[in-house]
This record gives C-alpha cells, structure tokens and sequence, in this order.
C-alpha cells in the first residue's frame, strides 16, 4: 500500500500520479489533499509519514510546489527517509544506496511524463541491502 499525500501545489500532480497507480493496479492510501484550496504542507508530510510508521503503508508519495518543503516535514519523523527526485537517477540511486520509503516530488518543478517515470523507478527499485549501505542508513536515525 502506497501511502500518498500533496498540499495545493502538489495536487495537480498528485491526481496524475493517482491515474498512474490506479492504471497499475498500485494499491494506494489518499491523505489529501482533496481540492486546490491552500493548505500547509507539513499537515499532509506528518499524515503520510505516520502511515509508514504504523506500517499501514510500505512506501509514501509527497507533493508540493518545490517538494523541499514536504521532503523537510518528512525527514523530521523518525523512521522517515525522504528522497526529492526530480530526475529518475536519483530515483534509482535513492531506493539502492539509501532505501528511501519516501518519494517527494515538486508539482511545479516536473513535468508529469518525467514525475511518472520518477515514480516508477522508485516504486519498482529494490535496496541493494549491501552492508556499507546499512551502515550510512543506520547513522542517519535520530534518537
Ligand atoms: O513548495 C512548497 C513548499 O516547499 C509549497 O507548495 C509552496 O510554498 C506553496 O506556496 P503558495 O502558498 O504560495 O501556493
């Protein structure tokens, strides 16, 4: 279950990026938000990211204008390691080298053809669960 969450500057993007999980038959969680209307995005980073936590949920998709606001709500929950990609070697390399569970992504930064592949290779990408890798990950972690 894919947890997924915008602010209005994301939402665009966001129902694009529903249609893709809907066409693949990617079971996904929708935290908001539900219209264009302005909203505070660390609301909706909380949100999803709370979904990872409880394990209801493997992996997030957050969205706002940038993606940097939302990628910094994220990355202050513990357990969270949030990756902004907006290119789809990083998407790869994120998932790989720091198995990120979170994808963030600017609505207004990316196309939707390139955030779609973004998304696909995020989703679609196993850790490499090499030991240097565990390593890093495991002196990211706050207390
Ligand atoms: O990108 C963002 C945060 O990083 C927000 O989407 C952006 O700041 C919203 O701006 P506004 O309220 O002017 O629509």
């Amino acid at each position: 279950m894919i947890a997924i969450g915008s602010d209005h500057g994301g939402f665009e993007l966001k129902q694009e990026v529903i249609k893709y999980l809907e066409a693949n038959k990617i079971e996904y969680k929708d935290y908001g938000c539900y219209d264009q209307n302005s909203v505070d995005y660390p609301d909706f980073a909380k949100q999803v990211c709370q979904a990872i936590v409880d394990k209801e949920c493997e992996k997030g998709i957050l969205i706002c204008g940038t993606g940097i606001g939302i990628s910094m709500a994220a990355n202050k929950v513990k357990g969270i390691r949030a990756a902004l990609c907006h290119d789809c070697f990083s998407a790869k390399a994120t998932r790989e080298h720091n198995d990120a569970n979170v994808l963030a992504l600017g609505g207004r930064i990316v196309g939707v053809e390139l955030a779609l592949m973004i998304v696909d290779i995020f989703l679609s990408t196993e850790f490499s669960n090499d030991e240097r890798h565990i390593r890093r990950i495991n002196k990211i972690e706050i207390d």
